[in-house]
């Protein structure tokens, strides 16, 4: 029997986002998220997708870890006949989100391997712990499968050093390993890729700029399809305004909240990672809520939306002058796929760079990828989803095969 199953895991702090496809055609067999791991009342919801239905099941209940959290996702699949034990499972493919400089491509996850992200850590405290804790508790439950690591940072290995380098002494940076590595990698190569499709062009023919607006939010300047410019750095933390992250600031802020407001680092990591950008500014970090606020004239959400935009059009700019031709704008990610307002005040203004929104064509909702501006701009706006799952899926396929074959 062919094993063209992948088992895709986006391990998080508190939860575990998951899809199993079958790489015959890239369909997937089921997709589900587990919340609020390791608190007090946990939530999964898993969505078969096999047979036509796609009746959600969802269960309230303590998950104390990832281990009980995988072994619950396991037991969802197995009732649905697509158990993890299967013989048509080729791997898993994990996101693992900083990968540093060694990882360029997606990787079987070796002893070493595991070691080397674990030695991430320091500069991924938020993400590369709760990633290990799903590779380990996969390995568990089976050690026999291959495991393939697929990195956030990959995509952006190919920035020149003039964007990867700060501008700080070289010998401390390299010590530290202190530079630019960027993050979402997979999914601005994913949109990147299918904004070439759209366009109706290969990927070395186009120059995008792609907004991945989610919670976690960054620009990309994607020259040729290869990656030259992105907004998160060392940390996810630096560039856009996201939910919970203040993005760009003067580095000193650091020191004047230590020494004046005598706050301790770990205090001003935890203010500047999860308590600024829109919930810091207005304390909601959903755009759907602060939209709404907005129409009911509420100020605080709407200084909030203001500074979010006004972000935007520095990078949007900014990515302009570092490609010199710009053939698509591409917003992509849960704000960028659905808040139209968003995108329109993104790109307003901006008419002598050739951008414009049309605003029937960006009133319509769809999954689609799907060209927002009018004929007559010069520069194409899109809306094109991620998809970061589909895209680790096929490349972990793309490396480790049919096992059985
Ligand atoms: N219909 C919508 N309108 C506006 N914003 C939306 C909508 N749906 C989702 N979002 C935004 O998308 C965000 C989640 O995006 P997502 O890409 O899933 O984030 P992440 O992967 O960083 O968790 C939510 O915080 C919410 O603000
Ligand atoms: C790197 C990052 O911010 O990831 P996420 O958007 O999933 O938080
Ligand atoms: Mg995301």
């Amino acid at each position: 029997m062919s094993a063209t199953r992948v088992l895709v895991l986006n391990s998080g702090s508190s939860s575990v986002k998951y899809q199993l496809l079958d790489m015959r055609d890239s369909s997937r067999l089921a997709v589900g998220l587990v919340e609020r791991i390791g608190e007090e009342t946990s939530r999964l919801k898993h969505t078969p997708l096999t047979g036509g239905g796609a009746e959600s099941r969802e269960r309230e209940e303590p998950i104390a870890d990832h281990e009980a959290a995988l072994r619950a996702v396991a037991d969802e699949l197995a009732a649905d006949g697509l158990g993890l034990d299967s013989p048509e499972l080729a791997a898993i493919g994990h996101r693992v989100v900083h990968g540093g400089l060694k990882f360029t491509a997606p990787t079987v996850i070796t002893d070493e391997v595991l070691k080397e992200i674990e030695r991430l850590v320091p500069v991924a405290p938020l993400h590369n712990p709760a990633n290990i804790t799903g590779i380990r508790t996969a390995q568990a439950l089976r050690p026999d499968l291959p495991q393939v690591a697929v990195f956030d940072t990959a995509f952006h290995t190919t920035m020149p050093e003039s964007a990867a380098r700060y501008a700080i002494d070289v010998q401390t940076a390299d010590e530290h390993r202190v530079r630019r590595y960027g993050f979402h990698g997979t999914s601005h190569a994913y949109v990147s890729r299918e904004t070439a499709k759209l366009l109706g062009k290969a990927p070395e023919d186009v120059n995008v700029i792609v907004l991945h607006l989610g919670n976690g939010a960054s620009a990309s300047a994607v020259r040729g399809g290869r990656c030259v410019d992105t907004s998160m750095g060392l940390t996810p933390l630096e560039g856009l305004v996201m939910g919970t992250r203040s993005g760009d600031m003067d580095p000193a802020v650091i020191f004047h909240l230590a020494r004046v407001g005598k706050m301790s680092v770990d205090e001003i990591d935890i203010l500047l990672n999860k308590k600024s950008g829109l919930i810091g500014l207005c304390g909601d970090n959903d755009m759907r809520e602060i939209r709404r606020r907005i129409d009911e004239g509420d100020q605080e959400a709407a200084l909030a939306f203001d500074i979010y935009i006004h972000r935007l059009k520095k990078y949007i700019g900014a990515y302009y002058a570092v490609l010199g031709r710009v053939d698509a704008v591409v917003f992509t990610a849960g704000v960028g796929e659905n808040a139209a307002p968003v995108r329109e005040a993104a790109v307003a203004g901006l008419e002598e760079l050739g951008l414009a929104v049309d605003g029937a064509l960006n009133s319509v909702r769809s999954d689609e990828a799907r060209l927002i501006s009018p004929e007559y701009a010069r520069v194409a706006v899109a809306v094109v989803p991620t998809d970061e799952e589909l895209e680790i899926a096929t490349q972990t396929y793309a490396l480790v095969g049919d096992r059985n074959a």
